[in-house]
C-alpha cells in the first residue's frame, strides 16, 4: 500500500494497522478519566450538576481531536440533573464538529490495487488503548494455524482477470485481530433488527450474542425492540447465550422489526444514554442507509462506538455482496409453491399454474426458483418488461404451451409488470413508512386478465390456479446452509467492532468474509442483468419469449456497454450470482 487516497475527515488520522502499541493501556480503567484530565479543556469536564459531578470513569466516549467532544454513560443524563450538561455538550459538539460526511477511505497500491478500506475508530479519536484479543487464550481457536487475520489481508472483488488486468478494487478482509479496541468489560454491545422480514434474522442475532460472549467475554448485550424507532420509543431486552440459545429455529426476529421512524438524534442520543458502544445493525438497503446516517453522526460527535450492519435482505438486491442470507432459504421454499402450481395444473384441463414470489425491484428469487424447479414455463421480473397482447406477448405463448403439453406454470416476481398495471389501474403513488413505494398486486392483475383473454375473447376453456406464498416464504426459519452463512456474517461483524472497525457491513465477496464501507453498499441496487448469460440460461430453460424485438436486442448492445462495465467492476460471476449494480 503506497498511499492513503481521502483519509477521515476529522483532525487526526492514524492507521488501526500501525497502532498496536498501545496496549500498555491495558486494564487501565482510569484511562479515559486520565486524558480526559489532560485535555487542554479539562475545565468542561468538571461541571457539577445538581445531582453531583458525572462520574468520568463511567464515560464510553472520548474524543482528542477538539478536545472537548465527549460522552457519558450515566443514566441521569436525560434527568434534570444531568440533561443542562449533557445538552450543552451536544450543542458545543455540533458547533465544533465537521458537519460533513466521512470521504471513503481508499488506499492505493502497485499495480493497480485499490482497498477501499472501511473506517476505524482511531481515525476520529487519538490515542485509544488496544489489548490482546482474547481468543488467543480461547482452547477452541488453540488448533488454528493461523490465528489472527494478517493486518494486509484484503479480498479482490473481480476474481475473472485478463492477464494485463490491474488489480483492482478489494475490500478489507473479515476476522479477528491480533488487537482489539475494546477491553471485554467495558464493551455494552446492541443488536436491531429493520425492515421486512427474512429468514436468518434469528440466527444473526444468535450468534452475535454467542459471538461476543463466548470469544470476546463481553456480557452486555442489549436487543432492541422492533427496529429504529425502539431506540426511543420501546423498551429493551436484555441478550445472552440462554436467551437466544434456540432461536434459530424460529422464524422472524425475536426482537421484532419495522419500517419507518429513523430519526438519526433521537437514535445516536439513545446510544449515548445506555452508553451503548457497539451496534449491531441488521437489515436491508434502507436500514444501512439507516446505519450510514448514525455512523456520521456518531462520529461527528466523537464517540467511541462501532457502528456494524449485517445486510438483511430476501430479494438479494444488496451491491457487491456474493448473496444475501436468506436467500437460498427462500428459493427452496418457493420450489414448495411451484410445485404445487405443477401439480395443480398438470391436473387439469388447460391449467396453469401462478405463482407470485418477492422480489421489488430485483427477480432474483423468480430465476433462481424458476432455474432449480424445471416445472417453469414462464418467469417473469422486474427487470424484463413484458407485453400480453400480439405476436410475441405472454397470450400467444400461454395458447402455444397450452396446446403443446395442456398445463404450465408462470412464476412472477412481485415487482414485475408494475408499469402495466399502473397503465389499467391508478397510478402508483402510496409509499410504505420506509419510504419504498407500495406495489400493486400484479398477481391478481394478471390472474385477471389471463381469465378474462381466455374465457371471454378466445372462448378458451383455461383452469387458473393463483399462489401466493410470499409471506410464507419469508417467515420460515433460515436452511441449514443459510445457518452457517449468518454465522459467519455475525461473526465477522463481532470480529470487526472488537477490532475498532465501523461504518461497515459485514459481506460475503467470492466466497470470503469481508468488511465493506458503507458507501458501496448503499449507492446502488443488484439487480439481474438480462443481457447476460444466465437470463439466457433461464429462457432457454423455460422457452419463454424474451419479450424482445430485434431492435431492443441492437439498442441494448449498444446500452450494453455499460453493463459489461458494471459486471466487470461488480462482484457478479456469470457462473454464479448474474447481477447488475444500478445506480438509485
Ligand atoms: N435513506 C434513509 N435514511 C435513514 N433511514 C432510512 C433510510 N431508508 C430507510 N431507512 C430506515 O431503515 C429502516 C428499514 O428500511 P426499509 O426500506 O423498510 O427496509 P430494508 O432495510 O429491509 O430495505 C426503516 O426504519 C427506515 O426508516
Ligand atoms: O409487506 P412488507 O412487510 O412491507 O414487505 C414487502 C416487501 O418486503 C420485501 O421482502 C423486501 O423487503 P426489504 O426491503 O425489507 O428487504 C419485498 O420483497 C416486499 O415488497
Ligand atoms: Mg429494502
Amino acid at each position: 500500500m503506497d498511499s492513503v487516497l481521502a483519509p477521515s475527515s476529522t483532525s487526526s488520522f492514524s492507521s488501526p494497522l500501525n497502532n498496536n502499541n498501545n496496549h500498555h493501556h491495558h486494564h487501565n480503567k482510569n484511562f479515559y478519566k486520565s486524558n480526559i484530565n489532560n485535555s487542554k479543556n479539562k475545565s468542561r469536564f468538571s461541571v457539577p450538576s445538581s445531582s453531583g459531578i458525572c462520574n468520568l470513569r463511567k464515560f464510553s466516549t472520548v474524543s482528542f481531536g477538539y478536545g472537548y467532544r465527549y460522552g457519558c454513560g450515566c443514566r441521569l443524563r436525560r434527568s434534570s440533573g444531568c440533561s443542562k450538561i449533557h445538552d450543552s455538550t451536544r450543542g458545543v459538539m455540533a458547533s465544533s464538529a465537521s458537519p460533513e460526511n466521512s470521504k471513503p477511505k481508499v488506499v492505493t497500491g502497485p499495480g493497480g490495487y485499490v482497498l477501499e478500506d472501511v473506517p476505524h475508530l482511531s481515525d476520529y479519536i487519538a490515542d485509544l488503548p488496544t489489548y490482546p484479543n482474547p481468543l488467543q487464550d480461547n482452547p477452541a481457536y488453540s488448533v488454528v494455524k493461523q490465528y489472527f487475520v494478517h493486518v494486509d489481508d484484503s479480498v479482490p472483488q473481480k476474481i475473472v482477470v485478463h492477464k494485463d488486468s490491474p488489480r483492482g478494487v478489494h475490500f478489507r478482509r473479515a476476522g479477528p485481530r491480533q488487537k482489539v479496541y475494546f477491553d471485554s468489560d467495558e464493551v455494552h454491545a446492541c443488536i436491531v433488527t429493520c425492515g421486512g422480514l427474512c429468514p436468518g434474522l434469528n440466527t444473526v442475532i444468535r450468534e452475535i450474542v454467542c459471538g461476543l460472549h463466548h470469544m470476546y467475554g463481553v456480557k452486555k448485550v442489549l436487543g432492541i425492540d422492533g427496529g429504529y424507532r425502539g431506540f426511543y420509543a420501546k423498551n429493551t431486552i436484555q441478550l445472552n447465550p440462554k436467551v437466544v440459545n434456540d432461536i434459530h429455529k424460529r422464524g422472524g426476529t425475536i426482537l421484532g422489526t419495522s419500517r419507518g421512524g429513523h430519526d438519526t438524534s433521537k437514535i445516536v442520543d439513545s446510544i449515548q444514554d445506555r452508553g451503548i458502544n457497539q451496534v449491531y445493525i441488521i437489515g436491508g438497503d434502507g436500514t444501512q442507509r439507516g446505519a450510514s446516517v448514525i455512523f456520521e453522526e456518531i462520529r461527528r460527535r466523537g464517540l467511541k462506538v462501532s457502528v456494524a450492519g449485517i445486510p438483511k435482505t430476501i430479494d438479494n438486491d444488496i451491491p457487491v455482496i456474493d448473496k444475501s442470507f436468506g436467500f437460498d432459504t427462500a428459493v427452496e421454499e418457493a420450489q414448495r409453491a411451484i410445485n404445487a402450481a405443477h401439480v395443480e395444473s398438470e391436473s387439469i384441463e388447460n391449467g396453469i399454474g401462478l405463482v407470485k414470489l418477492m422480489g421489488r425491484y430485483s427477480g432474483f428469487i423468480a430465476m433462481y426458483a424458476t432455474l432449480a424447479s424445471r416445472d417453469v414455463d414462464c418467469c417473469l421480473i422486474p427487470e424484463s418488461p413484458f407485453y400480453l397482447e400480439g405476436p410475441g406477448g405472454l397470450f400467444e405463448y400461454i395458447e402455444r404451451r397450452l396446446k403443446e403439453n395442456g398445463h404450465m406454470v408462470i412464476v412472477i416476481a412481485e415487482g414485475a409488470g408494475q408499469e402495466l398495471l399502473s397503465e389499467s389501474m391508478q397510478s402508483m403513488t402510496q409509499k410504505d413508512a420506509s419510504g419504498n413505494k407500495l406495489l400493486l398486486d400484479v398477481g391478481l392483475w394478471i390472474s385477471q386478465r389471463i381469465k378474462d383473454y381466455f374465457l371471454k375473447q378466445r372462448k378458451m376453456p383455461i383452469n387458473l390456479k393463483y399462489i401466493d406464498p410470499t409471506y410464507m416464504i419469508r417467515a420460515i426459519p433460515s436452511n441449514a446452509s443459510d445457518n452457517v452463512y449468518c454465522t459467519l456474517l455475525a461473526q465477522s461483524a463481532v470480529h470487526g467492532a472488537m477490532a475498532g472497525y465501523t461504518g461497515f457491513t459485514s459481506g460475503l465477496v467470492n466466497g470470503r468474509q469481508t468488511y465493506i464501507p458503507f458507501n458501496r453498499v448503499i449507492e446502488k441496487q443488484n439487480k439481474v442483468v438480462i443481457t447476460d448469460r444466465m437470463w439466457a440460461r433461464l429462457l432457454s430453460s423455460t422457452n419463454q419469449p424474451s419479450f424482445w424485438s430485434a431492435k431492443d436486442v441492437i439498442e441494448d448492445k449498444v446500452d450494453g456497454e455499460e453493463s459489461n462495465q458494471l459486471l466487470d467492476n461488480g462482484n457478479c460471476s456469470e457462473e454464479s450470482l448474474v447481477c447488475k449494480e444500478i445506480t438509485n
